[in-house]
């Protein structure tokens, strides 16, 4: 037996807890572990759906072509195996929970969009009658469609879109229209080749005035020829570093005519007669972006998971360098830098995850609420799920280049699949509203908060820590310790931004212009409140539930709340040494307290990323397989190479030869 595979079999058997157990309590219990598990053993026995060539190795067409096939084959293998008894959208939603998206598409669906934003804008936008028409259609795939707001110009602005919906009283329809080449929509995803629909966010403009930016159902190619329709341009945006198969698109509107109905009118309408009205808050027309937040940081649990587990398996069997010279190579990950770059990674991963249920939850509610007309839980969730996404995508986004660090050379190479990984992480850095936008948007209501407080209004439970003005007290070297010390930084943080700001406005600069002079201020005040945020939720959550946990399996996880917190206080120390009653020989405690859990994590290190479950297809890695066969693998995806195929390239015939032999 090769010796990368006995080492890895020789990692699980120092684990000291039920691998199962984790597993089951990641997936919520033992019954969806084994649903999850059927539903992978199915889609993944279909051989079709996966590549003979890598396909790294294909052309930009060769690599969309691609796609298409599989996504429609993987559609139709589910809607062979679905449960019947549930519905179109509960078994669309089974299958986007499990991963099995990412061992299907080493980058992603060119379906992604309809999914991920096309029906949600339905969802939210749609009145009831448009609902039940476009929803049935979309979830039968008769139509493709995607979500149409960026431009050339303004991704950021939305207000200052510049595609125009203008309504025409006589013939009772909206004209579409791209003033400008910067009104061209640029980026969606599916447009290019793949959708037929859209919904367009323009701006809606009735008898000379403008409404804001309202949603449009567009249909964009026709049914049968899928051909542009007349007044539309349509075309792709070309190669990025990752979302290659994704087919982002453009689209141009001359002068484009759909009929009324086709505004979706479920928080606005517009009559025959041209009246407009709103029933609802105006930043419901933002409600697919929330939703999509929300969903986006349980998406980085998830790659980072995927990320930390190829990381680790690949440092249990990678050997290199001694630590004692009279002693053999050791595995990398018995270098406690190496354990000081991973671990954290594991830990996030749990972080996230657990602050994205939690933050599910709240959408869930709101969302109820809102339904019944109570939408007074709105603010607070675009705060929450702006920041969340930002910090969550941001630490993601580092530690899986860590991760491929961690890999040395061999994470480099595409086979490892952290590369492609990083560039699905870096893209949610920036789209769904790029992290320092949004960082912005959750100062807004903390300094709003601010000023409640002031007034002594009652504050939300997520903000009820900057009421609390007592002396910090003594430092406390323990998770509540560290807790209560990142609160009180989010709100000394707070205090001085505002007082930066109130400064500015004594001096005679406006509003916006003081909020702007106190911006870098202002994003670190918004990811402090995050950092503490997520340390909060994680403790409470993995408390909430330690009482269903057996003692070994209850010990690794507060060993990972622990690590978590101890790694954030050391990376923020300048923050807590400055407002916290913190001090050097705290500091020296906290160091020690985080190298003995590095090296109390260490045996555990290969259960706790088995736990996370992943199937090999789903990793798509060389070096993260379950077996630990790494230098086999990479030697046969090697030779996968089209450059492997002839003993002598052509070009040596053509250019080389003659070259040196002076000919050329
Ligand atoms: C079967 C086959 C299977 C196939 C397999 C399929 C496999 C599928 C695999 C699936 C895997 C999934 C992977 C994911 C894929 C993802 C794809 C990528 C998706 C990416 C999509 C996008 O990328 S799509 C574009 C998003 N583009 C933005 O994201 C713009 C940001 N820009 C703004 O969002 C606004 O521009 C910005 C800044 C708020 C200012 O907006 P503004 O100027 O109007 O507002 P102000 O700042 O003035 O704020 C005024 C007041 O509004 C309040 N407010 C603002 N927003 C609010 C809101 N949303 N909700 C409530 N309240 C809100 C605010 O808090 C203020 O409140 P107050 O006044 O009370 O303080
Ligand atoms: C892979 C990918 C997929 C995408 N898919 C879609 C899609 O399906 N549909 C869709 O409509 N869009 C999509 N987008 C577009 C995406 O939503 C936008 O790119 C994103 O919202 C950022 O907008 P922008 O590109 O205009 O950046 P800009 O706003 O131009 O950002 C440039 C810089 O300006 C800064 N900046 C801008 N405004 C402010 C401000 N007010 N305060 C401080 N700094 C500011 C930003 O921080 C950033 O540093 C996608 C993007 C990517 C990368």
């Amino acid at each position: 037996m090769a010796r990368t595979v006995v080492d890895l079999a020789n990692e699980r058997k120092k684990c000291d807890f039920d691998v199962e157990e984790l597993t089951n309590y990641i997936d919520g219990d033992a019954i969806s572990t084994h649903k999850r598990r059927q539903l992978e053993n199915k889609v993944l026995s279909v051989k079709e759906l996966f590549d003979v060539v890598p396909e790294e190795y294909l052309s930009h067409k060769e690599k969309y072509e691609n796609a298409i096939r599989k996504s429609v084959l993987l559609y139709k293998v589910l809607e062979e195996i679905k449960d019947p008894n549930e519905t179109e959208m509960q078994n669309a939603r089974t299958f986007f929970r499990s991963l099995l998206p990412f061992a299907i598409f080493k980058d992603n669906s060119p379906f992604s969009l309809h999914y991920s934003m096309f029906v949600p804008a339905i969802i939210a936008q749609a009145n009831d009658e448009q609902k039940k028409y476009w929803l049935k259609r979309a979830m039968n795939t008769e139509i493709i469609g995607t979500y149409a707001q960026t431009e050339l110009g303004h991704g950021t602005f939305i207000r200052g879109l510049e595609t125009t919906a203008t309504y025409d009283v006589e013939t009772e329809e909206f004209v579409l229209h791209s003033p400008t080449l910067t009104a061209y929509k640029w980026w969606p995803g599916s447009l290019a080749h793949t959708a037929n629909y859209c919904v367009v966010m323009a701006q809606l403009n009735i008898k000379g005035k403008n409404y804001g930016i309202q949603p449009f159902m567009v249909q964009l190619r026709d049914e049968n020829t899928h051909m542009p329709l007349s007044g539309i341009k349509l075309g792709e945006i070309g190669a990025k570093l990752g979302f290659n198969t994704v087919n982002n698109g453009f689209l141009g509107f001359d002068q484009h005519r759909i009929p009324r109905d086709r505004m979706l009118m479920k928080n606005a309408q517009v009559s025959k007669d041209g009246v407009f009205t709103r029933k609802t808050d105006s930043k419901l027309t933002y409600g697919t972006m929330v939703y999509v937040r929300v969903m986006i940081v349980n998406s980085m649990a998830n790659h980072l998971a995927r990320s930390v587990t190829i990381a680790v398996r690949y440092s249990a069997v990678r050997k290199q360098s001694q630590i004692n010279t009279d002693q053999p190579e050791v595995q990398v990950m018995d270098f406690l830098t190496q354990q000081h770059k991973l671990f954290v990674a594991i830990a996030s991963s749990h972080a996230i995850r657990i602050t994205a249920a939690w933050l599910w939850d709240k959408y869930e509610k709101v969302t109820k609420d809102m339904e019944a007309g109570k939408s007074d839980g709105l603010p607070e969730l675009h705060a929450l799920a702006c920041c969340l996404k930002a910090v969550s995508s941001a630490d993601a986004s580092d530690m899986v280049i860590t991760c491929s660090r961690a890999c040395g050379g061999h994470g480099y190479i595409l086979s490892s699949n952290l590369p492609q990984i990083y560039g699905l992480i870096a893209a949610a850095c920036i789209y769904e509203g790029e992290n320092t936008v949004l960082l912005l948007q959750t100062a807004r209501s903390l300094v709003k908060a601010w000023e409640q407080n002031a007034r002594g209004e009652k504050l939300s439970s997520t903000v009820s820590y900057i009421a609390d003005t007592r002396p910090f007290g003594k430092w406390e070297n323990s998770v509540e310790g560290i807790i209560k010390g990142f609160e009180r930084v989010a709100a000394c943080k707070l205090s001085a931004a505002v007082s930066t700001r109130n400064k500015y406005l004594k001096s005679g600069l406006s509003p916006e212009e003081s909020w702007n002079m106190t911006s870098v201020q202002l994003v670190a005040v918004s990811e402090a409140h995050c950092r503490a945020l997520i340390l909060s939720t994680y403790k409470a959550e993995v408390d909430r539930k330690a009482q269903h946990l057996s003692a070994p399996l209850k010990r690794a996880m507060y060993q990972l709340v622990e690590l978590y917190a101890t790694y954030w206080s050391l990376q923020k120390l300048g923050d807590l040494l400055l407002y916290t009653s913190m001090s050097e020989s705290d500091v020296q405690q906290l160091r020690q307290n985080y190298e003995s859990l590095l090296l109390k994590i260490r045996p555990n290190a290969v259960g706790l990323v088995d736990g996370f479950d992943f199937r090999d297809e789903i990793l798509n890695s060389t070096l993260g397989a379950y077996d630990g066969r790494v230098y086999e693998r990479l030697m046969e995806e090697a030779l996968k190479s089209p450059l492997n195929a002839e003993p002598v390239n052509r070009s040596f015939h053509q250019y080389l030869k003659p070259f040196m032999q002076g000919k050329l």
